[in-house]
């Protein structure tokens, strides 16, 4: 996998997100305090912590459904909160978001649930928004004949697949997935990690994951951000993040289910090198 981040070309690719001193706090109960976090062009960045440490919350920042209490982010180069209404709209253009619970209507099936963001921010006619929409749902692995299917007919696997096909309809450049393998069968969640990393590479995107999944962060991210004590405690190769010196991080990467998904991925290299 080509890693733009920590191949030695000794140049960085240039953020295309940068947040810094980020605060979210709800009434007394502060989410985010003085929280700084890249996300370079071109990487898979898979951010983790503990339930309840704000990982959504950031994503929400970041995407501007949530105003920050405090801080800054700069998207694409541009200050989120500088923005007029119309350049906010393009740049939310530029994203593609799968939420947690995949969010599709339940009343419209899986080709007008992609074809609705093509009709109502691109004003396409529905024929050829439609259009596209099959051919989004292809690329999200989805045979053709669920294109008539109702979310109350699919799959979980099956649902995360139609909301990603959704998520990319407007050629977003960066995708932000929000456990987009949590509710899986380990085979539907690996299937599912391969092809991010192969619309990653096809597509150019630049891929934000929170996820609780370890084998995910083992083989998909290029980087691993730890959200801890109301910061990300560290961002870095995953092999770097699972060694740090934090109470958290040892339990999470070097408990069983760390140390299998490490093996896991060790294995998977070794039998590919041999190939
Ligand atoms: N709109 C809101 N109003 C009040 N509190 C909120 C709101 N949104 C989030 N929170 C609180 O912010 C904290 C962080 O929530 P968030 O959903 O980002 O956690 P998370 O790290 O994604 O957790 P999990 O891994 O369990 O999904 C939680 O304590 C949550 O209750």
């Amino acid at each position: 996998m080509e890693n733009p981040i920590t191949q030695n070309t000794g140049t960085k690719p240039a953020p295309v997100i940068e947040v810094r001193d980020l605060d979210n706090r709800f009434g007394n109960h502060v989410v985010h305090h003085n929280l700084d976090l890249d996300l370079f062009k071109g990487e898979i960045l898979g951010v983790v912590g503990g339930s309840g440490t704000g990982k959504s919350v950031l994503l929400r920042s970041i995407v501007g459904l949530l105003k920050p209490s405090q801080g800054h982010i700069r998207v694409f180069g541009k200050d989120l909160d500088k923005l007029g209404a119309g350049e906010r709209s393009d740049v939310e253009q530029r994203f593609g978001i799968l939420f947690q619970r995949g969010a599709l209507f339940s009343s419209l099936n899986v080709l007008q649930n992609i074809a609705l963001p093509l009709i109502e921010h691109c004003g396409l006619p529905r024929p050829d928004a439609e259009d596209l929409a099959r051919m989004k749902l292809a690329l999200a692995g989805l045979p053709a004949d669920s294109a008539l299917k109702y979310p109350s007919e699919l799959s979980g696997g099956m649902v995360k697949r139609a909301a990603l096909a959704r998520a990319l309809a407007m050629d977003p450049e960066v995708l932000f997935l929000d456990e987009p393998t949590a509710g899986l069968d380990p085979i539907g969640a690996a299937a599912f990690d391969r092809l991010i990393v192969t619309l990653r590479d096809a597509l150019g995107l630049t891929v934000f994951l929170v996820t609780h999944d370890l084998d995910t962060l083992y083989t998909t991210c290029d980087r691993v951000a730890v959200l801890s004590q109301k910061k990300v405690l560290v961002a870095d190769r995953i092999e770097t993040v699972a060694t740090t010196d934090d109470p958290w991080i040892q339990d999470y990467f070097q408990g069983p289910r760390g140390r299998a998904a490490s093996y896991a991925s060790g294995a998977q290299e070794k039998n590919r090198s041999r190939e």
